[in-house]
């Protein structure tokens, strides 16, 4: 297995830069997803790695190699694509015997392997069934077996669950983890659904409009988000960002105030800033109890275990109350009307730069 490193990769097409300027590293055997919506560029990445798409400039490297000019065949890659790209007229078996088949591997050998695959994958029974008849689980199962049975290098997967049902979806995001970690296969995932991603991936690499954001492991991006990009796009409900300024060491945002302890403050240059809080980190709490914030409860969405509450805030300081969601385990006493007081867990609030959009606490 090989590392994949991306060294300041450029892809432009036309007018638009689809990439910019990318430096990014998949060690050897682990899963790396490119995280982000539509248009940010984590399909182009991918295909750059794959050799479908060229490079306008800057290298890929597989380990100390390289491959940024190598047609697709030399790079000894392997892909899963959304729509599983099977061969319908072959058996499940000869599909995923077929890379082995094009290299002139057969006989014994050839079937040694396919049996193994199968079996890890648990396709043993279905073998001789045309792919034609299987659910979509089962078909990325054999496709997942076409990548695995020729022991490549790296495997790219394309949005490889976007087809399934929720059910197939949580299945096999297990068990391709559990494979990828068996074969210690260097992965890069791309997805859009960040479920998926903290799932499945031991580094997320969250882009936006061709740039990469923030790579870390799925808890470091929860908490430590580096700017308001990734604060709003990773987390559901999304994180609370308010705008608030500073008033010594009180962060003063629209009707609600919370004072940091002053090692923290001290830390923090002034200016203009936006408070970050997550749903979980409000608390509700009887109306007139000491709290940080006042205010009525605007929406109630039950979530099962879970329930979540819309707060407008009240007027405070002159200043227009604004909107707080808080996530509380259910069924919540507060209703829509309730009055309630709010508290917030001043060590989870994150502070970020308002110009720069930066996590002031993430770049010291
Ligand atoms: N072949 C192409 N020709 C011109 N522009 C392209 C081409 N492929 C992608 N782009 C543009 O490059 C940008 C990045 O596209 P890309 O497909 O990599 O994004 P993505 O994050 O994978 O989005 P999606 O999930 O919708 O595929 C977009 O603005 C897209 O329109």
């Amino acid at each position: 297995m090989s590392s994949i490193a991306f060294q300041s990769v450029f892809k432009r097409y036309g007018a638009v830069d689809a990439v910019k300027h990318l430096d990014l590293a998949c060690a050897a055997g682990e899963m790396l997803a490119l995280l982000g919506p539509s248009g940010c560029g984590k399909s182009t990445t991918l295909k750059m790695a794959a050799g479908i798409e060229q490079v306008s400039s800057g290298e890929i490297w597989f380990g100390e190699r390289p491959v940024s000019r190598l047609a697709p065949g030399a790079r000894n890659i392997a892909m899963v694509f959304e729509d599983y790209a099977l061969y319908p007229q072959m058996t499940v078996w000869e599909n995923v015997a077929f890379p082995l088949k094009v290299r002139g591997m057969a006989g014994q050998p050839a079937a040694a392997r396919v049996g193994e695959v199968l079996q890890l994958l648990g396709l043993r029974q279905m073998a001789d069934q045309s792919v034609r008849g299987l659910s979509g689980g089962a078909m990325q199962r054999v496709s997942i077996g076409r990548a695995l049975v020729r022991d490549p290098e790296v495997i790219l997967f394309d949005e490889p669950l976007s087809h399934l049902d929720a059910d197939q979806k949580v299945q096999l995001r297990a068990e391709i983890k559990r494979l990828q970690k068996l074969r210690q296969v260097t992965s890069i995932l791309v997805t859009h659904d960040q479920t998926e991603a903290i799932a499945m991936a031991d580094r997320v690499a969250v882009m936006n409009h061709g740039v990469l954001q923030q790579v870390g492991a799925p808890q470091d991006l929860y908490e430590r988000p580096a700017n308001l990009f990734v604060a709003n796009f990773i987390g559901e409900p999304p994180m609370n960002l308010m705008k608030a300024a500073w008033d010594g060491p009180r962060v003063v945002g629209e009707g609600w105030a919370v004072t940091l302890p002053a090692a923290r403050r001290a830390k923090l240059s002034d200016g203009a800033i936006v408070a970050g809080i997550r749903p979980e980190h409000v608390r509700l709490l009887p109306p007139g109890t000491a709290g940080d914030a006042q205010g009525v409860v605007s929406y109630r969405e039950p979530r099962g275990d879970a329930d979540v509450l819309t707060v407008v805030l009240d007027d405070a300081g002159g200043v227009k109350g604004g909107r707080m969601v808080a996530e509380i385990p259910g069924p919540a006493a507060f209703r829509a009307g309730d009055r309630v007081s709010v508290g917030l867990d001043v060590g989870r609030l994150l502070v970020f730069d308002a110009a720069s959009q930066t996590n002031l606490e993430a770049a010291s």
